[in-house]
């Protein structure tokens, strides 16, 4: 295991599948398309894609009344992101349960280069998803509970009620600024943002 999605966090995509509330699942290395490396379509079911931001942790977090303060000293990196999420229960009338017991449909991620600390100001960072070099969404950090941090003490206070924390090291995707979009074979897909360096996930 290398960290945590939380997903369903901003007004887009809960909209776009109709649950009015975060999730999490688990993020494992064999999740991760590193480097240049294609993503195989045929090994998805219903691939669907979304930019985000990204966090590195630099020490463990946990406990239930955790402050923004201490989650802002605690992030090592900051990253864009490309999710790719996927659904063996399909995505059309997918509810929280759904997607709570598929790992809140985490497919694949890919990570851009690491910027350190945490980068100031994220919810005014725009993200862009471009696919095959044409805009197909876009979106503020701040579409994802208003401060893409806030992601990070959603799931702090999460993970305590089962009794446990973030370890450093952690991986933790803050969920999508934007609707997601289907992803296609042969797409090669981009996020880009002012102050991040760009994720790419090509996918055969
Ligand atoms: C159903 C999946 C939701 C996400 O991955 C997200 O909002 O980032």
């Amino acid at each position: 295991m290398v960290g945590h999605k939380v997903g369903l966090t901003s007004a887009a995509m809960q909209e776009q599948f109709g649950i009015d509330q975060p999730d999490s699942g688990l993020l494992l290395d064999s999740m991760a398309v590193a480097g240049d490396r294609v993503l195989p379509l045929g090994d998805l079911l219903v691939p669907r894609v979304e930019g985000e931001l990204a966090f590195r942790l630099g020490t463990d977090l946990s406990g239930t009344d955790v402050s923004e303060r201490v989650i802002h000293d605690a992030v090592a990196d900051t990253f864009l992101a490309l999710e790719v999420i996927d659904s063996r229960y399909g995505f059309e009338g997918l509810t929280l349960a759904d997607s709570v017991a598929d790992n809140a449909a985490c497919g694949r991620f890919v990570l851009g280069a690491a910027v350190p600390g945490l980068v100031p100001e994220l919810g005014g960072e725009h993200l862009t998803l471009t696919v095959d070099g044409m805009v197909a969404a876009c979106g503020f950090g701040r579409a994802v509970l208003g401060d893409p941090i806030r992601s990070l003490v959603w799931l702090v206070q999460r993970l305590a009620v089962f009794g446990t924390g973030l370890r450093a090291g952690d991986i933790v995707l803050a969920g999508a600024v934007h609707a997601s979009l289907p992803l296609g074979a042969g797409q090669t897909v981009v996020v880009g943002s002012p102050r991040l360096p760009q994720a790419v996930l090509h996918v055969a």
